[in-house]
C-alpha cells in the first residue's frame, strides 16, 4: 500500500488564539459565551457535525492550551470525534501552521476554520470537503457581495481617502471559512509563502501565491464571522432561532 493510500482522513484545524480586540474587553474571543456556551464549543461541534470530519484540531491561545483542552473535556461531542489542543501562535497564519504541524499522518484532507464563525451549517462543511474529496486542491465558501466595494489608497490622513477604483461587484465574493484543502498543497503552501504587513488573511490566498487553482463554492448567511459586538447580537439571535426551531443545543 502506497503512503498516499493510506490517508483518507479528513480534520478540521480550528484556530482560536486571537484576542478578539474588534469585540471588545474580555476574555479572548473564542472564549466568550454565545447563548451560554463558548464560541469555540459551537465551533467545534460545527466540525464534530460532519461524519466526515473525524478529528478536530484546535489552536489555543499561546498560554491557554490546559484551560482550553479543560473546556473540551467538559463538554460532548460526536464519539467519532478526536480532539488535540495545541497553543498557538502571534497572527493567525502562525496559528494554522502550528495546527498543521500537529496532524496525525493518516489526514489528507483538511479544514481551516475560524473559531470566530461558530455558527456553520453541516451543508457547508461538508460541500466544501466534497469538493476537496472531489479534486480541487483548495476550495473556499463564499457568498456574493450586498455592498459596492471602493479600492482606496490608504494611510492618506485627514479622515479621507482617495478612490482609486471601482472594482465589478458580480465578480467579487466575500469568502467565509472552513476553507478545506488537500493536506500536501496547503503545507507547502505555510512552508513556503511569505506575505509582507498584515500577512495573508486567509489560507487559500497562501495556496493561490504557490500557483494552486482556488475554487469557491457557494457559503451561507449563518458562517459569518463575530468580530465586532453587533456581530454577536445577530449570533445570539441565529442561535435563538436554531434552538425554538431546530432544538439545537
Ligand atoms: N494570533 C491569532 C490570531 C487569530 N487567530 C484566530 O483566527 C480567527 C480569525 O481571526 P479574527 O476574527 O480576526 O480573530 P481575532 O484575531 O481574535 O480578532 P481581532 O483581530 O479583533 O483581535 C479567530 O478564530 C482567531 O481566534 C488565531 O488563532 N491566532
Ligand atoms: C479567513 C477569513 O475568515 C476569511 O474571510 C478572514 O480573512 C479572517 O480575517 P481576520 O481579520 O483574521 O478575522
Amino acid at each position: 500500500m502506497s503512503e498516499d493510500s493510506r490517508r483518507l482522513r479528513t480534520a478540521a484545524v480550528i484556530p482560536a488564539a486571537g484576542r478578539g480586540v474588534r469585540l471588545g474587553p474580555g476574555a479572548p474571543k473564542a472564549l466568550r459565551a454565545l447563548g451560554g456556551t463558548p464560541m469555540l464549543i459551537h465551533a467545534v461541534r460545527a466540525m464534530a457535525a460532519s461524519r466526515a470530519v473525524s478529528l478536530v484540531v484546535v489552536v489555543a491561545p499561546p498560554d491557554g492550551a490546559p484551560e482550553v483542552r479543560a473546556l473540551l473535556d467538559s463538554h460532548t461531542f460526536p464519539e467519532r470525534t478526536e480532539l488535540l489542543v495545541v497553543p498557538g501562535g502571534d497572527t493567525r497564519q502562525q496559528s494554522v501552521s502550528l495546527g498543521l504541524q500537529a496532524l496525525p499522518e493518516d489526514v489528507d484532507v483538511v479544514l481551516v476554520h475560524d473559531a470566530a464563525r461558530p455558527l456553520v451549517p453541516v451543508d457547508t462543511v461538508d460541500t466544501v470537503i466534497n469538493a476537496v474529496r472531489g479534486g480541487a486542491p483548495a476550495v473556499v465558501p463564499a457568498l456574493p457581495l450586498a455592498d459596492t466595494v471602493k479600492e482606496v489608497r490608504p494611510d492618506s490622513g485627514g479622515g479621507s481617502e482617495p478612490v482609486v477604483g471601482t472594482p465589478e461587484r458580480a465578480r467579487l465574493r466575500a469568502v467565509q471559512t472552513p476553507q478545506g484543502f488537500d493536506r500536501d498543497t496547503l503545507v507547502k503552501a505555510h512552508e513556503t509563502v511569505t506575505f509582507d504587513g498584515e500577512g495573508a488573511t486567509d489560507d487559500a490566498g497562501m495556496v493561490e501565491r504557490l500557483g494552486a487553482p482556488v475554487v469557491v463554492v457557494p457559503g451561507h448567511e449563518e458562517a459569518f464571522k463575530v468580530t465586532r459586538p453587533l456581530d454577536l447580537v445577530l449570533a445570539e439571535a441565529v442561535l435563538a432561532r436554531r434552538r425554538v426551531t431546530d432544538g439545537y443545543a
